[in-house]
């Protein structure tokens, strides 16, 4: 796990202070307007049927409230819910006991589900499809196969990998919802809240400033407005001002688009090593000395979102903007 400030990742110590951050209907949770809409209306039906939801995978980049929505989809129902993860299951005989324990209607949250072992899986598909168990008996040529019921249930999964997930598993959510980067406006509302939960005092301008630089990740703000406060606490009177946000975050190496001292030294690498690109995953890896995976799952996405980064089929180039933001000229290609 990475621990720089604008990580999308999880770190350890955030893992309680967030719980109680976390909205737990889905008014109160912000953006994400088309999944909500939709969810909204299908939770509503599913509860006027008295039957339990559909199964709902939810994907999309780290920090962006999957958690959060699973927990969200459980309270809205009225029922109970059960978190567990790919890697953390690992035996077939893991997962029938969580399915058997489940009441009617439960929701079952697995999130990494990508990392689900093939074993597993095949366990999941007539529970998902049928509310069933297959389990074998004995060995050998006298085994046999004997199907138990399950109560009806909802499985979550949560994955910020979908391309990963194999077809007959996609295939049997009913609801797939993808989460997209949020907009300033609403990073900058989610600012106000958590302030508002942690009893900090901040002004509107904070609260944009740190929207602005959160990289669309809710993740990343709460935990930019966490280390601002710290500063305006011993460099201010605890009141959370412009002037103490944009101190603390160039503190912090974050600059004005949420950009840290690794994904300057990506661009320009490839500005400057590389004529602007394409040039493959790997060498910008190598180059850098960073991981070619960690590359594309957590510093790229949000390069290509904001048009700093192009994929193309012969590698990643950098664009105008980039170079804009950079103050260097825009290499020309041969
Ligand atoms: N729509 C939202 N409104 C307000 N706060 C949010 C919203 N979405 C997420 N958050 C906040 O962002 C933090 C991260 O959300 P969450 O843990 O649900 O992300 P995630 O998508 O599950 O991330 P990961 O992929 O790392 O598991 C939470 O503490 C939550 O308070
Ligand atoms: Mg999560």
């Amino acid at each position: 796990m990475d621990d720089r400030i604008i990580s999308a990742n999880l770190m350890m110590e955030e893992d309680v202070a967030e719980f109680s951050l976390r909205p737990r209907y889905l008014a109160e949770y912000i953006g994400q307007a088309q999944a909500k809409e939709n969810l909204k209306i299908y939770i509503e039906a599913a509860k006027m049927r008295k039957e339990a939801l559909d199964h709902v995978l939810l994907y999309g980049p780290p920090g962006l409230g999957k958690t959060t929505l699973s927990n969200i989809i459980a309270n809205e129902l009225g029922v109970n819910l059960r978190t567990t993860s790919g890697p953390a299951i690992e035996r077939p005989g893991d997962l029938a006991a969580i399915l058997t324990n489940l009441q009617e209607g439960d929701v079952l949250f697995i999130d990494e589900i990508h990392r689900l072992h093939r074993t597993v899986e095949e366990v999941l598909y007539p529970a998902m499809e049928d509310y069933a168990l297959d389990i074998m008996i004995g060995k050998g040529p006298s085994a046999r196969s004997v199907r138990l019921d399950l109560p009806p249930f909802t499985l979550v999964g949560a994955t910020t990998r979908v391309g990963l997930l194999s077809a007959p598993l996609r295939d049997r959510f009913g609801v797939v919802s993808r989460l997209e980067y949020y907009t300033v406006d609403e990073l900058s509302y989610i600012v106000s809240r958590t302030a508002d939960l942690l009893q900090a005092q901040i002004i509107g301008e904070a609260s944009r400033e740190i929207g602005m630089r959160s990289r669309g990740t809710p993740r990343i703000a709460n935990r930019l407005l966490k280390r601002v406060r710290d500063f305006a606490q011993v460099k201010g009177d605890g009141i959370i001002t412009q002037e103490i946000t944009h101190m603390a975050l160039s503190n912090l190496q974050v600059d004005p688009m949420g950009l840290d001292e690794i994904d300057h030294k990506m661009l320009r690498a490839i500005i400057l090593s590389f004529q602007g690109g394409p040039v493959g995953l790997d060498t910008i890896a190598a180059s850098i000395g960073e991981e070619s995976q960690t590359i594309e799952d957590v510093y790229e996405p949000y390069l290509l979102q904001i048009g700093f980064l192009q994929r193309t089929p012969r590698g990643r180039m950098v664009t105008e903007n980039a170079c804009k933001h950079l103050g260097l000229p825009m290499p020309k290609r041969s």
